[in-house]
Parts: C-alpha cells; structure tokens; sequence
C-alpha cells in the first residue's frame, strides 16, 4: 500500500523543528525523518555548547586582569580542564533536551533513517516508498574537512568533537579564522591552552570593513598568535601535527579545523528532482521563497548557504512551512540581517555588508579605546562604524567592540523600522553605558548631512491628551 502524506521534513535541527511546529498548525499529516543524533547543532556542537566555554574562559581571563592589574594579592585561578568540558557537556544536554523530547513525543509521525528521492515527490527509505504533497529538506551542514587532514586521526579535532574531549590539549592550531575559529580559539586560549590560529585570508569572522577588521584583528590577537594571508599545510608528526605556513613551521598537539560547513545532501539523490544541480550539490532555489523551481520540494536552514544563523534557520522553517502548504501565498520578508560572534570584542554585522554600500554612504564611527563605559569594564578597545545614505537613512553597522551583542540589536531595530539619524539621536541615551558610542557614531553622520539641525536632539511635545504620555516621561530609578 502506498503511503501519503501532506508533508514531509528531513531533518530534525532548528529549520525543520520550526517547519514542524509552523506547519502542525495547519496540518496533522506530517512525517519527519531524521537519522540522529537529534536535539539540533546549535544545542549540541553549536551556538550553546561554545558559548558556555567562552563564558567559563571569560571568567579565567577576568581573574587574570585582577592580577595583572594588582588588584589581588592572591593567584588568579587556574582551569580544571576535566570539569570545564564536563560542565559544558552538562550545559550541552539540558539545551539538547528540549528538542530531543519534542521529537519524542511525535511517536509514529517521526521516522529515524536516511530517506533518498527517487522522484521529486517520493522519498525511499528502508525499501518503503512514501510520497506527499510537499517535502522540506533541512539536512543541515557539517564541518569542512580537507582530506589529507584526516591523517591526522584523533589529533584532528572540528566543533563536532572538541565538546566531549575529556580535557584540553597544551598547544592547539586553529586553522580558520571565522566565527568558528574566532570564538573557539579565544575560549581556548584563555583556558590556558597555546593557540597559534591560521587564516587564509585577512579577514576576521567574516568582516568586510577594513578599519573594523583590523580593530577586531588587534584585539583578537592579544588573546592568541595570529597568522594570516596562507593557507596551511598540515601534517601528521609524532604525538602531534606539524603545521607549515609560508616559510613557518611549527608544532602542536591538536588542530581544530574551522574553515568552512558543507550541506548535508550526499545521501538524498538530489538529482532526482530533475532539475540542474550547482557546484554544491543543490538546485537553484527561489531566495524568497527557498523553493526548487517547480517541485514541491523546498530547502531550509544552513544547507542553503543564504544565512548560516540559527535565528535564520528557524526563519526560513517558518518561510518553508508557509509556502510548502499554502503554494500561492504572498511572499514572507526576512528581517534585517544580524550576526554576532562572541569573542572579546564581540564581532557583529548588521543590514547592509560594507561591501555592497552605494559609492555615497555616510560612515560614522566611534574608538571604543577610551569611551566611558568600556573603560569601567575593562574591554576599551576596539571600532564602531555605522553606515547611513545621504538623506541619514540607516542601512548598516560593523563593529568589534564590548557590548556589541546589544548594540547590534539596537541597531537591527532601528534599520528595520526604516528610522533615520535624526530619530535615533532622539532616544533615551543613558550614562555611562556603551550605547553612548553608539550616538558618537550616530553624531558623526549627522555632522555629514546637508541639512543643519534646527533644534536640540528631542522629539516634539505630543498631544496633552496621550495617556501614554506620563509612562513616556517617567524618571529613572529611585523615583517612586
Ligand atoms: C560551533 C558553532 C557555533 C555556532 N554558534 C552560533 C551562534 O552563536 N549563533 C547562531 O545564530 N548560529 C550559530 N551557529 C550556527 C547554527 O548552529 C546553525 O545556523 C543552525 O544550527 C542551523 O540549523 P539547521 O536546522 O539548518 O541544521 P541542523 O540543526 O544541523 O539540523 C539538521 C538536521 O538534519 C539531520 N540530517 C542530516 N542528514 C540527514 C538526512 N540525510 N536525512 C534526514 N535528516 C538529516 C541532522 O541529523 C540534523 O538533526 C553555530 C554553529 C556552530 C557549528
Ligand atoms: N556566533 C555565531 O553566530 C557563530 C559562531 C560559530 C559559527 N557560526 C556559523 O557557523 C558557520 C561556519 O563557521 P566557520 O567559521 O567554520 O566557517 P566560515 O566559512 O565562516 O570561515 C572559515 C574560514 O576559514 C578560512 N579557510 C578556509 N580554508 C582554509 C585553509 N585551508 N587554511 C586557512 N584558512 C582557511 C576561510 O578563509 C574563512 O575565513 C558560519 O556560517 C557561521 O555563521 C556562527
């Protein structure tokens, strides 16, 4: 008997939870197959498990400030390895839980396997052929690994692995310098471990921005050696690696190679959908609507290469659900563009890539180096560049500053209600906090507007009769 569905999910990470739950609004007929192990990347080799070892590393490294900075007679102090990758294995599955259980529970209506299209509406697994009216592919990506490094056996470490190392290794090479390279070797090395890190490029987590790359640069490789400009050569050498750089050679007891993620496609027969497949292995898909052409087949989350994020996976989830059951809806849009690396500075970029500006942008900028706040927090370093069109009109920022998580928002918020200079500058602005950077930037484009300003940076008075209006001028703390 042949089996139907009204859709079908592969994969069982953010996109195709979201899809799940998205779609179950609608639908009762939705089968979802993922071969393991579930609970998502982002919970379980992802964004959660590296934040909380850059967290554990931060708190090393603020107690090594005290000391340098003879605040503290006593010794700052020093890692357990062990229980710091046990702490974070601990962290790891209470984030991981929360998606196993709810694949859990979808009893009959989640299959564990490996399905592969023999057409672009039917999928075979174990011998069984199962079709449905839609099918969402959301595979997920995995590391980048060069063939000749696999040589390196168990010296070769990936963000797939480094979790459930039982410790740390003494002298660590980080071969990539994106998001990946970026905030594992900074964790790493202010858990006391020798970090020399490799770039190809001179470009840090992805930067456009040269004086923002070079701040981020700076700062960066105060915490580790950095090498950039080569690729490396790697190879096997007693106990350890060997790493060749242009003329450098050096020694490590481990590599983690971070230099890029590829779609988990090889297993799903993709050329059965009988359309042309690109360099990676996908078809080309509707960016708005992430559909393959005419099939009712539709790509979510990190294997299509448009926004490797996890705010953006559970996005398109969502993006993929709607179209997948309702084919003529109107388009979703996307939200500003944001991303964030959690290094000290943080890194982050918001709208519109520096790259991509008309040849006319205003820039503002602001030296986090003896700004207020950053000075109290011990992290006064680093560059704020906000980029605006000549009516003020915000479209973008890079930064490599403390705080930048926040200001990053911040900033998203506003480029995305269309707001200009002139209304940021009239927001609340507290003291001292690192927002403050953030209106030094926001002034300097001003000062490079035509028009001149008529009065103080306030808004108007309002209508007397708002009843919001007293919630709006509330004082601060302390006031009853
Ligand atoms: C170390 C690291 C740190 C990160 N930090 C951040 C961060 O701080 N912030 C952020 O926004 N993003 C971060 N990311 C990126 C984020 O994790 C991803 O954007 C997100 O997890 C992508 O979700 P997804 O649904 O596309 O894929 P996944 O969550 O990987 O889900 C894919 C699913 O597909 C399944 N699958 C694989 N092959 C098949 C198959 N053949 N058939 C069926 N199912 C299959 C897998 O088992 C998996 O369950 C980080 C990533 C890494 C690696
Ligand atoms: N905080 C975050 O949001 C966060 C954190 C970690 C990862 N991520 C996501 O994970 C994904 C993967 O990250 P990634 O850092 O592995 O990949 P990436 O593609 O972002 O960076 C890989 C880097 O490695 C370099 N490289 C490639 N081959 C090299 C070689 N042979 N020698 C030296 N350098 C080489 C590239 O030039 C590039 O700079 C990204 O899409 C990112 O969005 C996000």
């Amino acid at each position: 008997m042949s089996e139907h569905h009204r859709l079908i999910i592969l994969g069982a990470g953010t996109a195709g939870l979201v899809a799940y739950k998205e779609a179950a609004r609608h639908s009762k007929d939705i089968l979802l197959i993922d071969p393991g192990p579930l609970g998502t990347t982002c919970a379980r080799v992802g964004c959660m498990p590296s934040k909380v070892l850059l967290q554990v590393a931060k708190e090393f490294h603020s107690g090594r400030r005290l000391t340098e900075r003879k605040l503290t007679r006593d010794a700052s102090p020093a890692p357990d390895g062990p229980a710091v990758m046990q702490h974070v294995r601990t962290l790891r599955d209470g984030f991981a839980s929360g998606a196993i259980k709810m694949v859990e529970k979808l009893g009959d209506r989640y299959l564990k396997g490996r399905p592969r299209f023999v057409s672009p509406d039917t999928l075979e697994i174990d011998g069984r052929q199962i079709s449905a009216d839609a099918i969402i592919v959301a595979t997920g990506t995995r590391p980048v690994v060069p063939e000749p490094w696999q040589a390196l056996g168990e010296r070769l470490i990936t963000s797939d692995t480094i979790f459930d190392l039982e410790t740390l290794p003494q002298r660590m090479a980080v071969v990539g310098l994106g998001a990946i390279g970026a905030e594992l070797g900074q964790a790493l090395a202010w858990l006391g471990v020798e970090v020399q890190a490799f770039g190809r490029s001179e470009r840090l987590a992805g930067l456009d921005d040269d004086p923002v790359n070079e701040a981020a640069l700076e700062a960066i490789g105060q915490s580790m050696t950095l090498h950039t400009g080569h690729d490396v050569e790697v190879e096997a050498a007693d106990n350890g690696v060997t790493v060749n750089f242009g003329e450098q050679r050096f020694e490590f007891d481990a590599l983690l190679a971070a230099v890029g993620r590829r779609p988990n496609i090889e297993d799903l027969n993709l050329a059965a959908l009988g359309l042309p497949l690109q360099d990676n292995g996908l078809p080309e898909i509707d960016p708005q609507r992430l559909r393959a052409g005419d099939t009712p087949v539709y790509f979510a989350g990190d294997l299509n290469g448009i926004r490797p994020l996890m705010h953006e996976a559970a996005d398109e989830g969502r993006i993929v659900a709607h179209h997948a059951l309702h084919p003529d809806a109107d388009c979703l849009q996307r939200r500003t563009a944001l991303g964030i690396v959690f290094t000290e500075p943080q890194i982050a970029q918001v709208g519109m890539p520096f790259s991509e500006l008309p040849d006319d942008a205003l820039i503002g900028k602001a030296d986090f180096s003896d700004q207020g706040r950053a000075v109290i927090l011990d992290q006064n370093h680093g560059l704020l560049r906000v980029y605006s069109d000549t009516e003020g009109r915000l479209l973008g920022a890079q930064m490599a500053i403390p705080g930048a998580e926040h200001i990053a928002h911040e900033l998203a918020w506003l480029i995305q209600q269309n707001l200009d200079v002139d209304t940021a500058l009239q927001l609340p602005y507290y003291h001292p906090v690192l927002e403050e950077g953030l209106r030094s930037a926001l002034q300097g484009i001003r000062r490079q507007l035509e028009a001149s300003r008529q009065r103080p940076d306030l808004p108007l008075c309002g209508d007397e009769d708002d009843p919001l209006a007293g919630a709006r001028l509330t004082a601060g703390p302390g006031d009853e």
